[in-house]
C-alpha cells in the first residue's frame, strides 16, 4: 500500500535532510520489517516452529520473520511479534534481575514483555498504560508470556509522583509520538499527522519526562524513545530535559550497522546529542526510531517496602494447599495476595500502590469458589511441565477442538485421575483442562477461544 506523505511532511524533511530526504521517502514506500522474539521465561524456549536462521545482531532473542497469532508458539507465549528497531530499546535499558523498573507508556507491551524476560521473574516491573482499553491488552500480553513479577497499572504518569519519588532504578518512557517512523507499517497513521500534531506530541512528552524525572532514583537510568523522526520530539526534547535537570546526563550507547548518532544541529546545537541514537529506514533494517539513555547523578539507594496486609485467611490457604497436593508437584513459597475472591502471587505488597488503578499484581493464580479453588489460565502459562502432576499432550485435531471451546473425550481410561491437568500441544503448555470420567472439560477462557 502506498503511503500518502503530505506536502508539509515532505517540505519539512527536504529542508532538514536535503538530498537524503528522497531516500527516506522511497524507504517509506517499501515493506516494513517483520520480526519476533523468543521468550526465555519458557522451558526449552528455542524450541519453536519458526526459522531462527536470521538472527538480529543486537538482540540475543530477536529474529527476522513473521509469526502467526493462531500458532501454538504464539498462544503459549513462546514468541512475541516485534519490529526489529523497537527491540533495541530494551537492550539499551539493560534490565537486570532484582531491579525496580517502571515502563510508563507500556501498551501493548512489546517492550515490557522483553524487559520482563530479561529480569527472569526477579525484581519488580511496573507496567503502566494510561488508556484503559490498551491497558487490558497489555495485561493479557503479560499473561500470555508467563510473566509473574509485574504490576500492571492504568494511570497517568503524574499519579505515581507522590508515592514513588526517587523510587525506580530504571524507567522507560517509550513516548506517545507522531509516529512518522511507523508510516510504512501503519499507513493509516499518516492521517493524524500535521505540523501542529508534532508540537502537541512534543509538549505531552515533556510532561511525561517531568514525571519520569521525579520517579527516578539518584544513579538511575531513564531510556527515552520515540518512533518518529521529528527533531521537536527527539533532540529538542532531550536538550530541553538536560537543561531543566542538570543532574541528568546522556550516556553513549553502542551503535550497530545502520544506526546513526543523534543530531546536535536538530537540538539547539547541543553536542551531547551525538550520544543519542537514530534509525532511519533508508539506512537501517527496521522502522524509524529515536532512543537515548539518560542517567541521574548519585548512587541508587535502598528503599524499604511498606507492606500491606495480603488479605489471605487460614481457610484460603487450606484450599490452595489441597489443590496443590492433588495437582502439582509442590507449592513454592510466595507472597500471596487476595483481592475479592482472586488469589495472586503478588509482584509487590508495597502500600505505595494504594490508590493506583491496578489491573494485575503479579501472577493471577485462581479464584476461590464455594469450598474450592479454581486455577487461572495465567498460572498455567507461568508453570513448567515438571511443576504439574499431569500434563496431557493433545494431537492436532484435539488442539483445534479445544481452541474452539470443545471438550475432549478420551477413548480409554487414562493413567491419571487428578482433576486439574496441564494441556500441551507440541510440548508447550497452553491451558488447564478439567478431567473427570474420561473427559477433559473445556476451561479455555472464552475470550481466547478461536
Ligand atoms: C509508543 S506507545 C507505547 C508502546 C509500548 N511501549 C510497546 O512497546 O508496546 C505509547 C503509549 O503511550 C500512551 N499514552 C498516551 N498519552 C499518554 C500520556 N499523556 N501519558 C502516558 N502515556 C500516554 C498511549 O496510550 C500508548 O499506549
Amino acid at each position: 500500500m502506498r503511503v500518502e506523505l503530505s506536502s508539509d511532511f515532505q517540505k519539512k524533511y527536504q529542508k532538514l535532510l536535503g538530498d537524503r530526504s528522497q531516500a527516506l521517502f522511497a524507504a517509506i514506500q517499501t515493506d516494513s520489517q517483520e520480526a519476533f522474539r523468543l521468550n526465555p521465561l519458557k522451558p526449552n524456549y528455542q524450541n519453536v516452529s519458526y526459522s531462527l536462521a536470521k538472527p538480529i545482531e543486537y538482540s540475543p532473542i530477536g529474529y527476522f520473520g513473521e509469526i502467526n497469532g493462531n500458532s501454538i508458539d504464539h498462544l503459549s507465549g513462546y514468541v512475541y511479534s516485534q519490529e526489529p528497531s523497537a527491540m533495541y530499546v530494551t537492550e539499551i535499558l539493560d534490565p537486570k534481575e532484582n531491579e525496580r523498573i517502571l515502563d510508563l507508556c507500556a501498551a501493548p507491551g512489546s517492550k515490557t514483555t522483553y524487559i520482563a524476560s530479561k529480569m527472569a521473574s526477579q525484581g519488580l516491573l511496573v507496567s503502566n498504560e494510561i488508556n484503559t482499553k490498551r491497558a487490558k491488552v497489555l495485561s493479557s500480553n503479560i499473561e500470555r508470556m508467563g510473566i509473574s513479577n509485574t504490576v500492571v497499572t492504568n494511570n497517568s504518569p503524574k499519579d505515581f509522583e507522590k508515592k514513588f519519588d526517587n523510587f525506580f532504578d530504571k524507567i522507560l518512557v517509550d513516548a506517545p509520538c507522531s509516529g512518522e517512523g511507523m508510516f510504512r507499517k501503519d499507513p493509516e497513521s499518516v492521517k493524524y499527522w500535521s505540523l501542529d500534531y508534532v508540537d502537541q506530541c512534543a509538549n505531552r512528552q515533556q510532561h511525561i519526562l517531568d514525571s519520569a524525572y521525579k520517579l527516578l532514583s539518584p544513579g538511575g537510568t531513564l531510556v527515552y524513545s520515540t518512533c518518529t523522526f521529528s527533531p521537536e520530539e527527539n533532540e529538542q526534547n532531550v536538550d530541553w530535559f538536560l537543561k531543566k535537570y542538570p543532574d541528568m546526563h546522556l550516556e553513549p550507547v553502542k551503535k550497530y550497522q545502520g544506526m546513526e548518532d543523534g543530531r546536535p544541529a536538530w537540538g539547539n546545537g547541543n553536542p551531547e546529542l551525538t550520544k543519542a541514537l537514530r534509525m532511519f529506514p533508508d539506512k537501517f533494517n527496521g522502522e524509524g526510531h529515536f532512543m537515548c539513555k539518560l542517567v541521574k547523578d548519585g548512587e541508587i539507594e535502598e528503599t524499604r517496602e511498606r507492606m500491606i496486609n495480603n488479605g489471605v485467611k487460614k481457610d484460603d490457604v487450606k484450599f490452595v494447599e489441597k489443590f496443590a497436593k492433588a495437582n502439582l508437584n509442590g507449592l513454592a513459597e510466595t507472597s500471596w495476595l487476595k483481592i475479592s475472591d482472586f488469589l495472586y502471587q503478588a509482584a509487590s505488597l508495597d502500600n505505595r500502590f494504594k490508590g493506583l488503578h491496578i489491573l494485575r499484581n503479579g501472577l493471577k493464580l485462581g479464584e476461590f469458589k464455594k469450598n474450592r479453588f479454581e486455577p487461572d489460565i495465567a498460572w498455567i502459562l507461568a508453570l513448567k511441565p515438571d511443576d504439574l502432576k499431569t500434563v496431557f499432550e493433545l494431537n492436532a485435531e484435539q488442539f483445534e477442538k479445544y481452541l474452539h471451546g470443545e471438550s475432549i473425550i478420551l477413548e480409554q481410561r487414562p493413567s491419571f485421575d487428578n482433576k486439574w491437568i496441564g494441556l500441551s500441544y507440541q510440548g508447550k503448555l497452553f491451558s488447564w483442562g478439567r478431567y473427570s470420567n474420561q473427559q477433559i472439560k473445556n476451561v479455555y477462557p472464552k475470550g481466547l477461544r478461536r
